[in-house]
Parts: C-alpha cells; sequence; structure tokens
C-alpha cells in the first residue's frame, strides 16, 4: 500500500490514497496505530485518508496516533488541499473538501513550479454552545473561563469547536505550564464526554499568540491547526483580540494565521509539506 507523509508546522501524518488504495472500515483503526508508531511502524500523529466524495471535491478522514477517529483537522486539511492539488484530483484553486466535522473551503497557493507551499482553509463557524463541544456544566451556554477542578490543580477552561472539541485555557507564561499534567487529566475529564483537546495560550499581543497543545489521542504534538483557531475564537471571546483581524499564532512547529471573520467564519493560512512517499507491506 503506497504512503505519503505529510507534515504541517511538525504535526504529521500518514496520507492513504483512497482514489488508488482501499483499507476496510474494521482496520483502519489498527492501522493508524501501527503506522504511528515510531519503532514499529513509520512515526506520526496519525494517519489521514484521503478519498473521493458525494458532496465535495475530496474527502478527509482522520485518525488519531491512539486510533481513535476525529472530525477534523486543520494541519492536515491544508495537506489534504495540497495533495489533491499535485496530485490532479482537482483543478481549480479553490475547492471544497469533505470533513466529519462538515464541509470546508481550501484554497491552494501553488508556486512557479505547480506545488503548494502554502494553503489558506475557510474552516466554517465555530461552534460555541455547551451541548455543541459537548461539555457538561451549568445552565450558562457558552463556555467562557469556566473553572474546572482537576484536584491538585484547577483551570480555566474558554471551550470551543471546530468540528472537534477544543478548552483553551489563558496564561501568564507559556514556559512554565504544567501541560504534561494538565493535557491528559483534562482530555479525558468527565465534563468532556467525548474528550477534548487541550490548548495552553498566552497572548504576546492582541495579534500575537503563544500556543501550546495536547491533542486528544495523541499527546503533545508540535501544531494543532483546529486548536490554532480555537485559541483565536476563544482569545476574541474573552476581550484579547479583535474580530476580522489576523492573529499569528506561534506553535511550536511555526506559525499559522487566523481570522475570525465578521461573517462568523475562521480563516487558517499556513504550511503544508511532504516529507517522503513510500510502501506499506501489509502484514
Ligand atoms: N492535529 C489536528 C487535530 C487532530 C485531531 C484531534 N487530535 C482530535 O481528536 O480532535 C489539527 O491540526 O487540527
Amino acid at each position: 500500500m503506497k504512503f505519503t507523509k505529510m507534515h504541517g508546522l511538525g504535526n504529521s501524518y500518514i496520507y492513504i490514497d483512497l482514489f488508488k488504495e482501499t483499507i476496510a472500515e474494521e482496520s483502519m483503526p489498527k492501522l493508524a496505530i501501527q503506522l504511528a508508531d515510531k519503532n514499529r511502524g513509520i512515526g506520526s500523529d496519525g494517519m489521514i485518508l484521503i478519498g473521493p466524495s458525494d458532496v465535495a471535491k475530496v474527502s478527509m478522514r482522520v485518525f488519531n496516533n491512539d486510533g481513535s477517529e476525529a472530525m477534523n483537522c486543520g494541519n492536515g486539511l491544508r495537506c489534504v488541499a495540497k495533495f489533491a492539488y499535485e496530485h490532479g484530483y482537482v483543478n481549480e484553486m479553490v475547492f471544497t473538501i469533505e470533513t466529519k466535522g462538515g464541509l470546508v473551503e481550501a484554497t491552494v497557493h501553488p508556486d512557479e513550479a505547480n506545488q503548494v507551499p502554502t494553503v489558506t482553509v475557510n474552516m466554517g463557524k465555530p461552534r460555541l454552545s455547551r451541548s455543541e463541544i459537548p461539555m457538561i456544566g451549568a445552565a450558562v451556554d457558552q463556555v467562557i473561563n469556566e473553572t474546572i477542578d482537576l484536584g491538585e490543580v484547577s483551570v480555566d477552561v474558554t471551550a470551543v469547536s471546530m468540528g472537534n472539541p477544543h478548552a483553551v485555557i489563558f496564561t501568564e507564561d507559556i514556559h512554565s505550564i504544567p501541560l504534561m499534567q494538565v493535557g491528559p487529566s483534562l482530555e479525558k475529564h468527565e465534563r468532556f464526554p467525548e474528550w477534548v483537546n487541550v490548548e495552553y495560550v498566552q497572548v504576546l499581543k492582541e495579534d500575537e499568540l503563544q500556543f501550546r497543545v495536547w491533542e486528544r489521542g495523541t499527546g503533545i504534538t508540535q501544531a494543532c491547526g483546529t486548536g490554532a483557531c480555537a485559541a483565536v475564537v476563544a482569545s476574541v471571546l474573552n476581550g484579547h483580540s479583535p474580530r476580522n483581524q489576523e492573529v499569528t499564532v506561534h506553535l511550536l512547529g511555526g506559525d499559522l494565521f487566523i481570522t475570525w471573520l465578521d461573517n462568523g467564519e475562521v480563516l487558517m493560512n499556513g504550511a503544508a509539506e511532504t516529507i517522503f512517499e513510500g510502501e506499506w507491506v501489509i502484514k
């Protein structure tokens, strides 16, 4: 089975082209775990399937490295758009991608060699009501700076769904955050019945954020595209950043440029790179 390893700011996945390959539905979670294993597999944050769609130009399915399936992946979307354009599955520079979290629109920015170094994705509107996250709690519908007790520490969480759930915590100092402690305990906290991605955010300026993530189903990664979008939405909701203005988010693996438009949609712009292609022998 042929594969391509790609990354968006160091958030790497093994991409399989379902226009050409076939994988049985029931073997997908196990395959994601095998491919992602850095000792016995290829090594990645998970597996992404690129395939045909009835409602869009291409479809994307995302599996974390623990085999769980996610509804969306921002860094994955930019890589899928690059892959689809460079492999001739789309000829337009603006096209739609189907995800389990809904339809999104990608715009590729090809260079002189018709290769795609960067992509802008319209990620659609964030979902902000408690039931859409989903998150268990009091009657208040939007979760803005709600305190959750984790035993030894408590955190103030702003909850945003970008098709997948995010819990954003603001900090004064990104270099002293207890991510290894808070990440896993908040990820599977009983208040989040579908678990949650955990992000710490330091506001440097109204249009500049520092960002670290503990991803649901994966752990610490270099970058999370949906998480960066959620961070900017949370920053606007908390009065730290303006609406309709581009915000630079510094992730461990590089920068993303995010705008929460007045019409409610979130734009994400950033890099997408191919690392290598190969063939996986199915055992
Ligand atoms: N790395 C991704 C998000 C991948 C899925 C996430 N771990 C989840 O389970 O929701 C991104 O770039 O958005």
